[in-house]
Order: C-alpha cells, then sequence, then structure tokens
C-alpha cells in the first residue's frame, strides 16, 4: 500500500539580511527584496523576528514584508504587551513566541511555556482571537509542549539549535540523544493535536535528515540560507535546501527515515 506523507513546508528567514544592512546603516540590502526573490524560488511562507533591540528587523520592514508577501507571514517575536499590540495591528497570519534576552547572540532555548502562567495564555489567546495563527518556540520536552496544547498554541516549534551544534562539533552520541528528544517531542506534540515545526541552525544536512521525522510540517531556516547565497544565490540556495528536505522525506516509508 502507498503512504501518503503529508508535505514539508519551507519558511525563509530574512532577518540576517537586515543584520548585514545594518551593519553599515541605509536601505542595503533589503531584506524585504530577499523575501520576495525567497518566494520566487519556492519558499512557502517567510519568517521575520523583530527583536525588542531591533537589532536586525525593525518595525518598517515588518509593514513592508505584509503589504507586499503573497505567502504567509510568520512573525517571530518576544510574548510582549509591546510586541502582541504590534503583532495584533499588522494582523500576520502567524505569530511564533519565541524567548529573548538582550544580551544572547541568537535565540538560547526554547519557551518557558509552564513558567509563562496566565499571562502566556491570554496573549496566545489575544492573537489567536483575531485569526493570528500561534506557534510557541519549544525546546524539545514533553511537558512544555503538553502546556503549550493546554494554553490553545496551534503549533509548536522545537527548537533544533542543540541539536545542530551537536552534529557541528562531531558530538556524535549527544546529537543522537538530541535527535531521539526532537523525534519524541514531535510525535508527543502531533498526538496533542499541535502541528509541529522546526527550526534553528538548521543547514542542508540537518534539515535533511530532520524532513524525515513525519510528524514535522515545515522547517524555518534563516542564517545557512542567508549565508549560502552568497555563494550559490538565494534561488540556489533554496533550491539545495529544496532537495535536501524532499530526499529526507523521501525516505519516510521506505525504512530508511531516521
Ligand atoms: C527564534 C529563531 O530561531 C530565529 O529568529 C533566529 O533566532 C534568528 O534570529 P536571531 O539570530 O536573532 O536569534
Ligand atoms: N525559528 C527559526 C528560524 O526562523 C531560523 O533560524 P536560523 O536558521 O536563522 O537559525
Amino acid at each position: 500500500m502507498t503512504r501518503i506523507v503529508p508535505p514539508l513546508r519551507l519558511g525563509v528567514n530574512v532577518d540576517h539580511v537586515a543584520t548585514v544592512r545594518n551593519a553599515r546603516g541605509g536601505l542595503l540590502p533589503d531584506p524585504v527584496r530577499a523575501a520576495q526573490l525567497a518566494c520566487a524560488a519556492g519558499a512557502d511562507s517567510i519568517t521575520a523576528h523583530l527583536r525588542e533591540d531591533r537589532r536586525h528587523i525593525r518595525d518598517d520592514d515588518m509593514r513592508r514584508l505584509k503589504d507586499v508577501l503573497l505567502v504567509p507571514l510568520n512573525f517571530e517575536m518576544a510574548a510582549t504587551d509591546e510586541m502582541v499590540a504590534l503583532a495584533i495591528d499588522l494582523a500576520p497570519q502567524a505569530c511564533c513566541l519565541v524567548p529573548e534576552r538582550r544580551e544572547e547572540r541568537t535565540t538560547e532555548g526554547g519557551l518557558d511555556v509552564l513558567g509563562g502562567g496566565i499571562d502566556l495564555a491570554r496573549k496566545v489567546e489575544r492573537l489567536s482571537a483575531v485569526g493570528i495563527r500561534v506557534s510557541l518556540f519549544v525546546a524539545p520536552e514533553e511537558d512544555q509542549i503538553a502546556r503549550a496544547a493546554d494554553i490553545g498554541a496551534a503549533v509548536v516549534e522545537l527548537h533544533t539549535g542543540a541539536w545542530c551544534e551537536f552534529v557541528a562539533e562531531g558530538e556524535t552520541a549527544k546529537a543522537e540523544a538530541e535527535f531521539a528528544r526532537l523525534a519524541r517531542a514531535a510525535r508527543r506534540g502531533a498526538a496533542l493535536g499541535l502541528e509541529i515545526h522546526a527550526g534553528h541552525g538548521l543547514d542542508c544536512a540537518t534539515a535533511g535528515i530532520i524532513a524525515a521525522l513525519e510528524p514535522v510540517r515545515e522547517l524555518n531556516i534563516g542564517h545557512f540560507l542567508i549565508g549560502e547565497a552568497i555563494f550559490a544565490g538565494l534561488e540556489g540556495a533554496i533550491r539545495q535546501m529544496r532537495h535536501a528536505m524532499a530526499q529526507g522525506r523521501a525516505a519516510i516509508g521506505t525504512g530508511t527515515a531516521a
């Protein structure tokens, strides 16, 4: 019997186009132009993280993205009152609530959904009430995922950063243990009715591996693609990524998937 494997979407994160722009001031390179190119190359959605310190994406970038995109915009943001108000005003198709610390170099760890209490639950409710699909960016911890379902999130995005670091450092045993945690978390979330996304630090190799986890429906990838675009162009980088994801997905049901 033929297995119908659900498709895997690619969300392209354009934050680090803005990082390069902001290194010199001015308007170039423009993350909105990168987003349009990414869409032409086959991105299913665009992700942008409006950090509280505006170190890369800025408010005006979010407005312009919302104005021009024909694919869903995934607004990544800290779970603060300021960001919730901005998101409600902008009305993107999706919001991903992430933990944020000013002094961090990049997003460390997952959102503490259990510790977020009623305040986080209310934020999820306010965003959902205006039709925004809410995702919580979490470490692969089953109790956090169960709480995400309890407070009405539609999606969890599993933080793949620790796994990718172990892979890059050649820490094979740690990488295998972390991947097993991701696989368990994905199954548990799907069983609770959550849609499962994954992202952070993925490259073609790791994306190809995680693509073979059937419950995972979307990967959000930025830093690698924007870096690889220097060598292969954005279209070329996205083509390579799509190929890696398709190969990983094709392994499902053949007995060769992880
Ligand atoms: C939450 C997340 O994984 C992405 O937003 C990614 O972190 C890119 O932004 P930073 O590199 O600023 O964390
Ligand atoms: N949510 C993860 C994301 O959008 C991209 O993360 P990265 O590929 O830039 O590390």
